[in-house]
């Protein structure tokens, strides 16, 4: 894990065209893998253009998205998994802090948000884990939402896939290097819902849509509502920086994964998301739908050949996906966390707004 590192005080969000790196020559891939280093060994975060994804498909998820969100909350809960272990469902706000993956204590986060993900029946044969690899639990109205969300998903797949292929072409690597560590991967797809709060004058200075963290797995391909400020990252020196994508442009950034693999030579960015604002400064909803794509659970991750040498010797030891993240994920839900002297004493799970 690490936090971002700045050029002349700014954090400059480099655009890669995956168009080009699809259908361009060598040379011209060569340029997409360098700009892809360098926002990767730098801010951790690009924008993807030239992803292909049909504008129908977002149209599709972004209802999907509203026609659930928009359900009676007695309806939205009845879709929660059996226990916070399962990262499926629904989550209500204020249930998860993010930051305490970090051991930062803060406010329970504002956002709600919908889970789906691989499921064992989907790589048939091959025994995994229905814990890790859980079924969806799936609405049945809206009826659009399932199609709408699974569209989305598979598109999602599929980028998440070209980048790591831009990313191993960046490393030096054969372009399908990271093939055989996502071949039955483990894939989440969070949709994130920030509704205005009801009373506003009820946020504390220290409310946060969702609290500090990195994310866990190797990328996570992300679409956000275009210019509602929300989305925050680090930098080496402290200082948070609104990042807002582009409309028709999809953010990515790196997870602890590719700063594990790369002896750090690569950022996995702290980032947050603070009440969601517009131009004016006032409070609006925001949504965002993360894909994450963090392998297949029972890989294992140890620092790259090229990552290493006697000046910087490897300081991460091999890990499995699965080891990786069953602690990481568990911090953020509160399962695991120690317990510290916070001033917030409501419970994590289960609470009303
Ligand atoms: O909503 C966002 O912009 C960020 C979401 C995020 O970081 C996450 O779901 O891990
Ligand atoms: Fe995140």
């Amino acid at each position: 894990m690490s936090t971002a590192r700045t050029r002349d005080g700014q954090l400059h969000i480099p655009t890669i065209d995956l168009a080009t790196f699809r259908d361009g020559l060598a040379a011209d891939r060569a340029l997409v893998a360098a700009e892809l280093d360098r926002a990767a060994s730098t801010v951790g975060f690009v924008q993807v253009v030239g992803h292909g994804i049909p504008a129908a498909v977002e149209t599709g998820m972004i209802a999907a998205m509203d026609g659930f969100f928009g359900l009676p909350m007695w309806q939205k809960k009845a879709l929660r998994p059996a226990s916070p272990e399962f990262n499926r469902g629904y989550t209500p706000p204020r249930a998860e802090r993010l930051s305490l993956s970090l051991g930062v204590d803060s406010p329970a986060d504002l956002f709600e948000a919908f889970n789906v993900g691989r499921s064992a029946d989907d790589f048939p044969g091959l025994g995994l884990d229905e814990l890790q690899y859980a079924p969806n639990l799936w609405p049945l109205r809206p009826e659009s939402f399932e199609p709408g969300v699974m569209i989305w998903f598979s598109e999602a797949a599929r980028v998440a896939r070209e980048v790591t292929s831009v990313m191993a072409v960046a490393l030096g690597l054969d372009a399908d290097f990271f093939a055989s560590y996502q071949d039955h991967a483990l894939e989440v797809l969070r949709l994130n819902n920030y509704r205005v709060p009801a009373d506003e004058k009820q946020l504390t200075p220290d409310q946060v849509g969702m609290g500090a963290h990195t994310d866990h797995g190797i990328v996570t391909v992300m679409w956000a509502d275009p210019e509602i400020r929300g989305l925050q990252i680090l930098d080496q020196d402290g200082s948070w920086h609104d990042v807002m994508p582009t409309a028709g442009a999809l953010l990515v950034n790196l997870g602890d994964l590719l700063a594990h693999w790369t002896n750090d030579r690569w950022v996995s960015p702290r980032h947050r998301v603070l009440p969601p604002t517009d131009d004016e400064g006032r409070l609006v909803r925001r949504r965002s739908a993360a894909f994450f794509h963090d392998g297949n659970a029972d890989a294992v991750i140890s620092v790259l050949p090229g990552c290493a040498d006697e000046e910087k010797p490897a300081h991460y030891e091999a890990v499995t996906v699965a080891e990786h993240l069953a602690t990481q994920q568990s911090d953020s839900r509160g399962l695991a966390v120690k317990p510290s002297p916070s001033r917030d004493t409501e419970p994590l799970l289960g609470v009303q707004t």
